[in-house]
């Protein structure tokens, strides 16, 4: 295990979420009880979509990023910040652990601002600032904070914000040396010699590359671009892994190569 009181940032994507096993939320525990502190920043990309539908709103992405509508923007909270979060709270306290829900607008814990093509996609933020004093105030009550990302303005507007982006800019704000994205896939895939390999490591470099050649996109470009953008800072490395693999989370914590490590190089 890694050394006690050590912090990590963890994002559990929306994909992986209904289908983590309870030996994931056990896993948690542990490390929890360990002394290493996780702080967890969730999506909900499908719950999100799925509610819009059965509501008969329509919902179209642009280059990642749902466009917003106002309309959007509620089932947007509700879904994230209202049932999501609270599933995530009830499966770490049934396994034992103990954890705390917290929206991106409670305390003006997310500060953001409209990204900069909102004409195209509406109310979608980008995190201008973090309150982590609230996060690190949670920890030393010794609860992990669970976190839905949206974010507000200092004229009391929310945002949509994508999960990777939140948990990036949580991640670089509480000065942790990893974040952990938990996701469907085993890491970066690309083809070698006409075969899928998960790429152990990647450089900022390779990347772009990646993206240009469309060997990287969808859900995964706002990962790889949240991962460049804290690696600059005090982070050391984003590890990309799949929620399904047994005790996902003590293995990478342990050192473990596993899953796609972005590294500063
Ligand atoms: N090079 C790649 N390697 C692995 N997955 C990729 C790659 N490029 C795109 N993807 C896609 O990214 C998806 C993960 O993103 P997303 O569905 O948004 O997950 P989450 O809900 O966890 O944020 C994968 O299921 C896969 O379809
Ligand atoms: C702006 C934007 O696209 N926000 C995302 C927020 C949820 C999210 O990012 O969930 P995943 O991690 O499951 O993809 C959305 O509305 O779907």
């Amino acid at each position: 295990m890694a050394a006690a009181n050590q912090t990590f940032v963890m994002k559990c994507g929306g994909s992986t979420l209904a289908a983590l096993p309870d030996s994931f939320f056990e896993d948690l525990k542990q490390i929890q009880e360990s002394g290493v502190q996780p702080v967890i920043v969730h999506g909900g990309g499908p719950a999100i979509s799925d509610n819009l539908a059965k509501l008969g709103i329509e919902t179209e992405f642009v280059n990642g990023l749902r466009k917003t509508t106002e309309p959007v923007l509620d089932v947007v909270e509700m879904v994230l910040a209202g049932s999501i979060n609270k599933e995530i709270i009830r499966k770490i306290q049934s396994s034992g652990g103990k954890a705390l829900g917290l929206s991106g607008v409670d305390g003006l814990l997310i500060q953001a601002k409209p990204v900069v093509n909102s004409d195209e996609v509406g109310w979608v933020g980008d995190v201008t600032y973090v309150e982590s004093s609230i996060v690190e105030g949670v920890l030393r009550l010794g609860y992990m904070p669970v976190i839905a990302p949206i974010g507000i303005d200092a004229s009391g507007q929310r945002y949509n914000i994508n999960a990777d982006t939140a948990a990036g800019a949580v991640a670089s704000h509480l000065g942790v040396q990893r974040m952990i994205v938990v996701t469907d896939v085993p890491g970066i895939m690309k083809k070698v010699q006409g075969e899928k390999r998960v790429l152990p490591s990647v450089s900022v470099q390779e990347i772009e590359h990646m993206i240009e050649s469309g060997e990287i996109y969808g859900g995964m470009i706002p990962k790889v671009r949240a991962a460049i953008n804290c690696i600059q800072g005090n982070v050391q490395e984003v590890v990309i892994v799949d929620g399904s693999e047994p005790q996902v989370l003590s293995r990478v914590l342990n050192g473990e190569r596993i899953g796609t490590k972005i590294v500063r190089m």
